[in-house]
Formats: C-alpha cells, sequence, structure tokens
C-alpha cells in the first residue's frame, strides 16, 4: 500500500506550483533507483542515456514499468488530465557535485499536445544546493529542495492556454548531497490547463503574509547562519538564502517592498547580487535607500570628521625618505602601524619598528600600487569588539593578543565575553557606526591603560556568530527585530 502522503500545497499565485511530501514511498524510490539510479544500472536495461553539466539523463518508458505507470498515473489523478503522448517516459536524471540546470522554460509542443504541466519526483535528499528555483515566482521566488519522495508539480501554462512566463525555473548547483529525479512531462491539448489542482492554499497565504528575511550567501561561515537562521525561526520570519553563485541576473528583479535584505558575504558576487535585490522599500542596514551601492572611507577619515577618536593618522602615498621621516615623527616616532584595506583578521595589518622597515615595505606598497594608512601605535592597550545594531552595543568580546604578535584576536573563552566596556567606548562604537551610514557594525576599539580610547574601525559586514555562540549575547535576534521594526515603520523607503 501506499502510505497516505501529506497534503498538496501551494507554493505561489504565479506559476501555479504545488508541493507534496512522501508522494513516492520509499519502496517506489528504492525500485526506482535499483532500476535506473545510474548509469551501469541504465545500461544493463538497455536504456541510453547522456551525460552532461545538467547531469546524467534517460528516458524511462513508463508502460514497461508497474511501478512508473502507477506514479505516472497519481500525477494524472492530481491533474485531472493525462499525458496525450503515445509513448509517455520520465525522464530520469542524476546530478553530479557542480551540475546545475540553467533557467528556462518548459515550452515544448509535440504533434499538437502542448507540454502543460511538469512534475518532479525528488528520490534522494540534496544537503546543499540543488533546488529547483523559480526567480520569476509571484509573489515572491520560491526554492524546492530535492528531498527524497517529494513531488514539485507546476503548470507551465495559464488557464487561458498562454505561457507562463512566471514558470522559469532552473536547477541550483548541487553542492552536497545526492539529487536524482524522474520528471514526468505531461503533454496534452492545451485546453488542458484549464484543469484546476486541488490543494491546501493556507500555508502559501500565511507565508506571503509573514516577514521575509533574504540572506546573501557566499561561503559564508556555517555559524553565521546558523545564528539568523535561529533569530528569523523564534520570530516567525522566513528565512531564505541566495547564493551569489547560482544568481542569474537575467531573472531577477528588486524584492518586494518590505523584504529584510542582508549580505553577510563580503565578495564583490555578493555585492552585486546584494544591490540586484535592493530596491524601493526593501530593508537593509543601510541609513540611506541607496546605501548598497556606496563605499565610503577610510574609516579613520570619516570617523576624524565626525570627532570620534581615532589614532593619529596620514596616508602612506610616498616613497620620499625625507617625507615618512617627518610621518614617523608626526605619528609620535616609531614603532608605527601600517593598515592595507581590505584585509580580515588582522592581515594586511604591519607592525613597522624601524626606518629601514617603513623604507623597504613603502617602496613595495607603491610599487604594488597601493596606499596603506600609517598609523600611532598603542602600546599596552585593550582591544574591544563592540557589535553595534541600530543604536546600541548588542554583543561584545575582549581580543587577546599571542606572544611574538602585536595583532589581537577572538577566543573562544566566555570570560573575554563577560563585562561590557567602559559606556564611553559603548558611546563611541554605536557613533561610529553611525558616522558610516551603516546600522549594523563590527567596531574596534582600543583602551589605552590611561583610560583614553580609540576606534580603529567598523566592519560592515562582520563576524558577530561567536557573540552569540560564545558569549550568549543575541546578536542575531537584535538584527532580525532591528530590520522588522524599521519595515513597520516603512524604514526601507
Ligand atoms: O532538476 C530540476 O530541478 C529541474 C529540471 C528541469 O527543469 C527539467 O528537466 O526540465
Ligand atoms: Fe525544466
Amino acid at each position: 500500500m501506499h502510505p497516505a502522503p501529506s497534503p498538496m500545497r501551494r507554493l505561489s499565485e504565479a506559476p501555479r506550483l504545488y508541493v507534496q511530501e512522501g508522494f513516492a514511498s520509499d519502496e517506489e524510490v528504492r525500485h526506482v533507483l535499483a532500476s535506473y539510479g545510474d548509469r551501469d544500472a541504465l545500461t544493463r536495461r538497455g536504456l541510453p542515456w547522456q551525460a552532461n553539466e545538467t547531469g546524467v539523463s534517460s528516458e524511462l518508458p513508463v508502460e514497461a514499468d508497474p511501478v512508473l505507470a502507477a506514479i505516472a498515473a497519481r500525477i494524472e489523478a492530481v491533474l485531472g488530465f493525462s499525458c496525450t503522448l503515445e509513448e509517455p517516459t520520465f525522464r530520469f536524471r542524476r546530478y553530479a557535485r557542480g551540475d546545475a540546470h540553467p533557467p528556462h522554460l518548459d515550452e515544448y509542443t509535440i504533434g499538437g499536445a502542448r507540454l502543460v504541466a511538469t512534475a518532479i519526483v525528488y528520490l534522494t535528499d540534496a544537503a546543499v544546493g540543488g533546488e529547483t528555483f523559480f526567480p520569476r515566482a509571484e509573489p515572491h521566488p520560491r526554492a524546492v529542495a530535492a528531498q527524497k519522495g517529494r513531488l514539485a508539480l507546476w503548470f507551465n501554462h495559464r488557464a487561458d492556454g498562454s505561457v507562463d512566463r512566471a514558470a522559469l525555473h532552473q536547477s541550483n548547483t548541487l553542492r552536497e548531497g545526492e539529487k536524482a529525479t524522474i520528471t514526468y512531462f505531461v503533454y496534452a491539448p492545451v485546453e488542458a490547463a484549464r484543469a484546476g489542482v486541488v490543494a491546501d492554499e493556507a500555508p502559501a497565504r500565511e507565508e506571503a503574509a509573514s516577514r521575509r528575511f533574504v540572506c546573501v550567501n557566499d561561503g559564508v561561515p556555517e555559524a553565521t547562519i546558523r545564528v539568523l537562521r535561529e533569530a528569523c525561526a523564534a520570530r516567525g520570519v522566513v528565512y531564505e538564502e541566495v547564493q551569489a553563485a547560482d544568481f542569474d541576473f537575467t531573472a531577477a528583479g528588486p524584492l518586494p517592498p518590505g523584504t529584510l535584505l542582508f549580505r553577510p558575504a563580503v565578495s564583490t558576487a555578493a555585492v552585486r547580487v546584494e544591490q540586484a535585490l535592493c530596491g524601493p522599500g526593501v530593508v537593509t542596514f543601510h541609513r540611506e535607500a541607496d546605501g548598497v551601492f556606496r563605499e565610503i572611507g577610510p574609516d579613520c577619515a570619516v570617523l576624524e570628521r565626525r570627532g570620534i577618536s581615532v589614532p593619529r593618522w596620514i596616508w602612506g602615498n610616498t616613497t620620499n625618505r625625507g617625507i615618512l621621516r617627518r610621518y614617523v615623527d608626526d605619528l609620535g616616532g616609531l614603532p608605527i602601524v601600517m593598515k592595507f584595506a581590505g584585509g580580515s583578521g588582522g592581515v594586511g595589518v604591519l607592525r613597522i619598528d624601524s626606518l629601514a622597515g617603513l623604507f623597504s615595505t613603502m617602496d613595495h606598497a607603491r610599487a604594488s600600487g597601493r596606499m596603506p594608512v600609517l598609523s600611532a601605535y598603542i602600546p599596552d592597550a585593550t582591544h574591544h569588539r563592540c557589535i553595534v545594531v541600530g543604536d546600541r552595543v548588542v554583543g561584545f568580546w575582549r581580543n587577546r593578543t599571542d606572544e611574538d604578535d602585536f595583532r589581537t584576536h577572538a577566543t573562544d573563552d566566555p570570560a573575554d565575553y563577560q563585562a561590557p566596556p567602559a559606556p564611553e567606548i559603548l558611546a563611541s562604537a554605536v557613533a561610529a557606526t553611525a558616522a558610516l551610514d551603516v546600522e549594523l557594525g563590527g567596531v574596534d576599539v582600543l583602551e589605552h591603560a590611561s583610560g583614553r580610547h580609540y576606534v580603529l574601525e567598523v566592519n560592515f559586514p562582520c563576524y558577530f556568530a561567536r557573540a552569540r555562540l560564545v558569549g550568549g549575547h543575541d546578536v542575531g535576534g537584535a538584527m532580525i527585530d532591528w530590520l522588522v521594526r524599521k519595515a513597520e515603520r516603512g524604514g526601507g523607503r
């Protein structure tokens, strides 16, 4: 017997897209995989197959196999019409890691019959990637993950017979796990598109009504994603992820107004995707509506102009030794710090202890076309990292130094996450974030033994997960709450 599958759910208004869990039983899936699941099995059955970047595929005649015939009959029963081809087939497909299927419409005609509906039955679980993705779905893009036994079913035509452009779809790149499918292409006279599928409409409406948080990912640490997902789940916010490497710029426009958008990834690809997704009313951590297009800085210059305490600094623009000597005097003497833009985790921050070191390093910087910032070295300082969301510091920790290095790093010792920095440091961190026109910042502050403090930089985006995972500070919750409140105020503009 076939166990009762879960209700059919409608996922989008356009295309008419439905999903049902447990549509194929474990036994059916086992049978299909054993009979046709790879090249060897297909070859044994005398079935021709092809292999390319969309995986290994083969046409499986439906009538020859009672299991396939039963699955096809159930799909036709859901649709209320049958495939009118003389010899209907399932298309088997197995994607290898790295395989994808580019965006397309299933728009075909055979004889007089149109490809009215497509039904995919997933035979395996894809752990990461491999979703069937509908970038033009309305009211918002939808992704169906490959999960064993699941059915995805959609109409390629509208009820009036016209081709539904919202049915554009692709397979996202399979990154981890397995993706094997059988797809039933249901050809019929175009009038069949009038058919209605009986589905539980409620979940799609509820989801459409709830707030969406779209996260642009490109190799972001798993911990960051976990913290964001957890915060969304706790607030009933729908978490969605866009992989920059799978993004198709022909298919996507800005997100609908009121959508929350955040890009924890720092790659250029992720920046461009965020720009494409941002539009009127989309809510981000930028104070300005077009903030995603701006790059300002360097931090020391902007912060200094706003009256925020920064270490004394000057541009490393020259190899002229006379000028460089004056720079060193101006910075209070050796050692000094040389900082190149773009690094993270302390990479690109150099301590210069001698004029010989300065001259030789500057010759190299100039020849490489780089212009570092030179700044005063603050000895015996405590390095604080403050995570600012909006007008508050919501997470903090103290960095430590290792022997034989001057740079600092975070630790996994909860003690470093307990005592908040002094109130004036918290105030500087908030002011520094605001000065850079963002509402999220990982602010580095040095506190000298004298009590004076200096803001080094504001990282945006920044790594914040450890404040949650080691320190227990609910940084993710503060981030989502901030964006939701901003959306409610109509703050995305
Ligand atoms: O494998 C998928 O998710 C989509 C496949 C597809 O669109 C097709 O075979 O036409
Ligand atoms: Fe397709």
